[in-house]
């Protein structure tokens, strides 16, 4: 019977069948002359073949960028739907993308980069042998927001696990957790609705941050916030403070932390502020687990926050009296009721203990105070060191000023919050000095953001750097003349119909993103606000600021870059008095 392995496949060439080959040579191979079974041995003995490969090799080898360059540009311009992201040209063939210069300033990089995160479409990027999407360009970030099933919990489970030593029979429930972050679970998730945790961790900070539990925390906040600003320099005359964030750091931090935990936490561990910037300060090393190596201290700092964490937990548990909850809901042990309920939250599920439970807290405090407190730093400093800017701003706190009726005088927070060059100043400020990595994962299908289609379970990143530092977008028009990485607040003001100037963020949809977007979005930017504003007006209205330091340690540093607000490159003194009359 005729064999009909070998028919002709379209588009592959025509082999003979093994089977001619055999029953025709095999036997006859032994009666070749020698001279004509070397001339026919192997193609590849053929000398000009071997050169002819080298030749591929090499040219392969030394022109691979610039076919992957040829490539990418190719791509990038074809039209219509459906299409793959282009592959950022490399230098190293297999190995995909050495960004050494990352490691040596990730922010020049990432503002500097030809493709990788210039490109205003997705990108598609190999590093190590790995592929995944840099996803920019204002069109697409706000379609990225827009799309619905979209983890973004990988990355919080690893960031637990690294920076927070979140136990890795908790960090498992994490990695399971495929039921999806809305409160009807996907129909073919087995994962029970105790082990929910993306949706049960995202509905309590909601519950918290945006519903009626705003409330009493921002009372909290404004009292402790108002006492530790009235009795930072209580003395007449200037004084030099050593460094200005130390105030963020200490009483800021102080006041918010007091304010969601209850006050039991710092007063039973003096240090734990310390711990807690430590920790900040090292946040990157940490997360790359470099910190065994370069930055024990800072796994120290961590183990001892922990620590203190866990022991609040345990007083909270044993001395909680149910009498002592407020009608708001809060109490004076757990602080909050967020946290209260949060036990029971964590406790309930599958290869949670009391370790895992700190782990969750001090990383959600770590959430809530690291770019707040920084952003607010840095808005202070731009209030304080532009004398005309600081006449407007003094102005509009002035006018937000109430008399309690015991004399006692309070900000009308709601008009602070609507202030027109406070509000500028702070997105400006946000837009500056937010540098943040948005991590997604697309678990279900395919993701289509406009035209492009990006592969299911591979990593979706953006960031807001090159949104933040396009100038074509921020220098049009009346900013021409300001430079992009210049602070002028004047970018987010546009007149209205009366001919005044008014804050608007209209437009800015995928341009401006510090708190990121879609259903991840900060859940704590109402309060984060409310902390900048109110703690820049007390500071404006109560005293004179002056720098004193060098200009360079108060220009920005890259340390921790992609985690949020980076701060300051050094120590910022200043000289401090109070304002007479406040
Ligand atoms: C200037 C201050 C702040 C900035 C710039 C900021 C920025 C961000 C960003 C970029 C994200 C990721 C959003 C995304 O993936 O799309 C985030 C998430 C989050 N933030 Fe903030 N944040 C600030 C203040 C706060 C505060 C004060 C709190 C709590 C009181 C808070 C709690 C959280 C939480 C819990 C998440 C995780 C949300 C989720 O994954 O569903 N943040 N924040």
């Amino acid at each position: 019977m005729g064999s009909p392995a070998f028919e002709h496949v379209p588009g592959f060439t025509y082999l003979p069948s093994v089977e001619h080959n055999f029953s025709h040579n095999f036997s006859s191979a032994q009666s070749f002359p020698i001279s004509l079974r070397e001339e026919t041995s192997s193609w590849q003995d053929l000398p000009n073949v071997k050169t002819i490969a080298a030749v591929v090799a090499f040219i392969f080898v030394v022109f691979h960028y610039n076919i992957l360059e040829f490539l990418f540009s190719f791509n990038a311009r074809r039209q219509g739907q459906g299409k793959v992201p282009p592959l950022v040209p490399h230098r190293l063939p297999f190995f995909g993308n050495v960004p050494l210069s990352y490691l040596w300033n990730a922010r020049d990089f990432v503002v500097s980069s030809r493709y990788a995160f210039s490109s205003k479409h997705p990108v598609r990027v190999k590093l190590a042998f790995q592929e995944f999407y840099i996803l920019q360009g204002a069109k697409n970030i706000t379609a990225l927001f827009k799309q619905q099933a979209l983890s973004a919990f990988a990355v919080h489970g690893t960031l637990l696990r690294t920076v927070f030593s979140l136990p890795e029979s908790a960090a498992q429930v994490y990695y399971k957790d495929d039921s999806g972050e809305h409160e009807k679970p996907h129909a073919d998730s087995k994962v029970q609705p105790h082990n929910r945790v993306d949706f049960l961790t995202r509905s309590s900070f909601h519950k918290f941050l945006t519903g009626p539990g705003l409330a009493p925390l921002n009372r909290r906040f404004e009292r402790n916030i108002t006492e530790r600003t009235s009795s930072l320099k209580p003395n007449q005359g200037w004084s030099r403070v050593p460094d200005l964030m130390e105030f963020f750091q200490n009483d800021v931090t102080a006041a918010v932390v007091d304010a969601m935990c209850g006050t039991h936490l710092l007063e039973a561990n003096p240090g734990f502020l310390e711990d807690f910037w430590a920790i900040d300060h090292n946040v990157m090393t940490l997360f790359t687990r470099a910190s065994r190596f370069f930055a024990s201290q800072a796994e120290a700092a961590r183990d001892r926050a922990l620590a203190a964490v866990k022991n609040w937990h345990q007083w909270a548990r044993y001395n909680f009296d149910p009498d002592s909850v407020g009608p708001d809901g809060d109490d004076p042990y757990w602080g909050t009721k967020f946290f209260r309920d949060r036990q029971n939250m964590f406790l309930g599920m599958d290869g949670f203990n009391a370790d895992a439970v700190a782990s969750q807290e001090l990383a959600f405090l770590w959430g809530a105070n690291t770019n707040s407190i920084i952003s607010a730093f840095w808005v202070a400093v731009e209030c304080f060191r532009d004398s005309a800017l600081l006449v407007k701003i003094r102005e509009e706190v002035g006018s937000c000023i109430v008399l309690e009726d015991g004399g006692a005088r309070r900000f009308d927070i709601p008009k602070l919050l609507r202030q027109t060059m406070l509000q500028a100043v702070f997105a400006e400020t946000l837009r500056l000095r937010v540098n943040g990595f948005l991590v997604r994962r697309p678990m279900r299908s395919d993701l289509k953001i406009n035209d492009w289609v990006l592969k299911k379970d591979r990593f979706c990143l953006t960031s807001s750097t090159p949104a933040h530092m396009d100038a074509d977008f921020w220098c049009q028009g009346p900013n021409k003349d300001h430079p992009v990485d210049q602070f002028y607040p004047d970018r987010f003001l546009k007149p209205n119909k009366e001919g005044d100037l008014e804050f608007s963020l209209k437009g800015t949809e995928g341009s401006w993103m510090p708190f990121g977007g879609g259903t991840h979005i900060c859940p704590g930017k109402t309060f984060a606000k409310q902390v900048i504003f109110l703690t820049a007006a007390l500071l404006v209205t109560q005293y004179d600021i002056e720098f004193v330091g060098d200009k360079e340690d108060m220009k920005m540093g890259t340390r921790n870059f992609g985690f949020g607000t980076l701060g300051p490159r050094g120590k910022v003194p200043v000289m401090i008095r109070r304002r007479v009359g406040f």
